[in-house]
């Protein structure tokens, strides 16, 4: 647990730890991986994480979940990295977004999201593994990734063995593609940021006991990765 004075203190603390953890991992492995979150908490720790002294062009960077919109839309996990991470020195990482458009007429039946999940499948299959580190978000209703409580398509998510699977929530915009809970297992070590008091009762609530009612506990119950809680 890495408590933090203030949303800004948490941004910048952040920011420098895991530019502390990417250069560890390019010293032991001549890269680093690291997947981040999309929706608002990311921007101030993208624009503190772009300028941290980092050999960039070893950084791969992918997403923990996307949004099933276009990549030029303004709910796009990919718009985001681009316009606040891939900036200044950042923007020499190599980005590896999960597709570069939606089918013509895109309708988000299972056998469409299905086939947009596969093909995000395929291009991280290219991508070293284990990644190094995934950056999570909590929504207020216990989401993490885009792991949405009741949603359809959580049951697979939740076991399938590739790292992409497709969630179709009831309660937030957009279909999704989202890591698989193993893939975020998978990853070295895993970090929540968490802002505001709501977040943080949500949180603890989520600690009591895995539920399935609040899908970020399946993080916080497990013993195989480490998740590295940041609070403000
Ligand atoms: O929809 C999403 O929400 C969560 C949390 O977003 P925030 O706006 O409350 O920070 C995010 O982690 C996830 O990547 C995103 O797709």
């Amino acid at each position: 647990m890495h408590p933090c004075a203030s949303p800004a203190a948490l941004a910048h603390g952040l920011a420098a730890w895991i530019a502390e953890r990417l250069r560890a991992a390019i010293a032991a492995r001549g890269h680093a991986v690291l997947a981040v979150s999309g929706g608002k908490s990311p921007v101030p720790l993208f624009e503190a994480l772009r300028t941290q002294a980092l050999d960039w062009p070893r950084v791969r960077i992918t997403l923990v979940d996307e949004r099933c919109v276009p990549p030029g839309h303004a709910d796009s996990n990919t718009a985001l990295v681009r316009t606040h991470l891939l900036q200044g020195p950042a923007a020499a990482a190599t980005f590896v977004p999960w597709f570069d458009a939606l089918p013509a007429a895109f309708d988000p039946a299972d056998a469409t999201l299905q086939r947009l999940a596969d093909g995000a499948n395929a291009r991280l299959a290219h991508q070293p593994w284990p990644w190094d580190l995934a950056v999570l978000g909590m929504g207020e209703d216990g989401h993490t990734a885009s792991l949405f409580p009741g949603a359809d398509g959580l049951a697979h998510a939740l076991h399938a063995s590739g790292p992409v699977a497709w969630t179709r929530p009831a309660t937030a915009p957009h279909a999704r593609l989202t890591l698989t809970l193993p893939a975020l297992l998978a990853t070295r070590e895993l970090v929540l940021p968490l802002i505001g008091p709501t977040k943080l009762r949500v949180f603890q609530q989520a600690r009591l006991a895995q539920d399935e009612a609040l899908p970020v506990s399946h993080l916080l119950h497990q013993h195989h990765t480490p998740v590295h809680v940041w609070l403000a």
